[in-house]
């Protein structure tokens, strides 16, 4: 039974299409004014999640609740959602006041009441003064409010957002961001947000929910997955995608690594593995300075490839002995340069390493 206040609950959604499953028993409730991001590799099942909420696909099993309401059989315009898709899915051929006011005239609003909640969503969206031009004449920032404007103007108690960010340029994209995540927060709306951006997740979310092959496969708070990603494909997902083989045994309550070349680190604090392991870590998160003998660091010894200077910090690629990495740094350092990289032992994620010919694991 979905919780007394639940804004959706899905419950052992499975899709497919012919033969393939897409979705494999999804169970999520959400909170009414909460913001979601549903995230995960290409193919995972995000957009087939959202349009199977929006009513656009019919599940093969399970149900979905809006409200505490069964929709599973409901159509779309039954639903009480709305849809923000990243072609805007504007109508040409009409003003911007008629776009924002379209659905109200599906409803069978009068003249005078469109008219005044127009007024009021273009002042919501940054847009007074914008209802008599056609939307052809507008820019793909000012559509993209159009677009968000009509979908609110319904006042649907959940926004379903399909990529909306991913046709903007850069700058207009990170102003957009923050827009909808502060109207979301000012009209209380539950949003459902599907990306490939994991910062723009991050920035706008207060829940991650991260999809693998059908499945939910992580779900919690924006920082907490990604400090603690609880798999290998969610590490890498979420940019922790420097991978070092290693062998891990317990030392008391510290962990002690042993590494190809005879490397070795003896750290603090982390998941109870044991054996073959996989050492997972963000380029950002560690420095170049050798600081051999500190304590809760893991230090590997390298040499510069590469660099290059994205902005900011450089990013160099180092060779070392147990493979090679990306790593940024905010020193300029010259090709062929010894270093040490030195990842802090909170911003190594340690996994058990399993598949075959490997041995079996032990976990605490
Ligand atoms: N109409 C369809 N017929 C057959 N297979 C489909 C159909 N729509 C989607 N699929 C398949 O379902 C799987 C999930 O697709 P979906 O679009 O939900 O993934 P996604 O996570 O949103 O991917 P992306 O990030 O690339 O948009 C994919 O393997 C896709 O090829």
């Amino acid at each position: 039974m979905p919780q007394q206040g639940t804004a959706v609950a899905i419950e052992r959604l499975e899709v497919g299409y012919g033969r393939t499953v897409v979705l494999d028993g999804i169970d999520l409730a959400i909170e009414p004014g909460s913001f979601v991001a549903l995230l995960g590799a290409s193919g995972c099942g995000k957009t087939t999640l959202l349009r199977s909420i929006a009513g656009f696909i019919a599940p093969r099993a399970g149900r979905i609740l809006l409200g505490g309401r069964d929709v599973t059989g409901t159509g779309p315009e039954r639903r009480g959602t709305a849809m923000m898709f990243q072609s805007y899915a504007l109508w040409p051929h009409m003003t911007v006041a008629r776009n924002i006011g379209y659905g109200l005239k599906l409803r069978g609003w009068s003249r005078a009441d469109i008219a005044r909640r127009v007024d009021e969503i273009l002042t919501l969206v940054e847009m007074p003064g914008f209802g008599d031009r056609s939307v052809t004449t507008l820019s793909g920032g000012q559509r993209q409010r159009v677009a968000l404007g009509r979908a609110l103007a319904v006042h649907p108690p959940v926004l379903l957002l399909d990529e909306p960010l991913s046709n903007l340029d850069a700058k207009i994209r990170l102003a957009m961001r923050h827009e909808i995540r502060a109207l979301q927060q000012r009209i209380g709306f539950t949003a459902i947000h599907v990306t490939h951006d994991q910062e723009e997740a991050m920035v706008m979310a207060d829940r991650l929910v991260i999809l693998e092959a059908g499945r939910i496969v992580q779900d919690g708070r924006p920082e907490d997955v990604y400090r603690r990603p609880n798999s290998p494909t969610v590490a890498s997902f979420l940019g922790a995608d420097n991978v070092i083989e290693a062998e891990a045994r317990r030392d008391g309550t510290d962990l002690v690594l042993s590494l190809a070349g005879g490397i070795r680190a003896r750290i603090a604090g982390t998941p109870p593995v044991e054996g073959p392991c996989l050492l997972h870590f963000r380029a950002n998160a560690v420095t170049l300075a050798a600081r051999e003998g500190r304590g809760d660091c893991l230090a590997i010894p390298g040499r510069i490839e590469q660099s290059s200077y994205p902005g900011g910090r450089y990013r160099y690629q180092v060779g070392t002995p147990v493979g090679r990495f990306f790593v940024d740094d905010a020193y300029r350092l010259d090709d062929g340069a010894a270093v040490t990289i030195a990842i802090p032992a909170p911003s190594l994620h340690v996994f058990a390493r399993s598949g075959p010919g490997v041995p079996a694991i032990r976990a605490a």
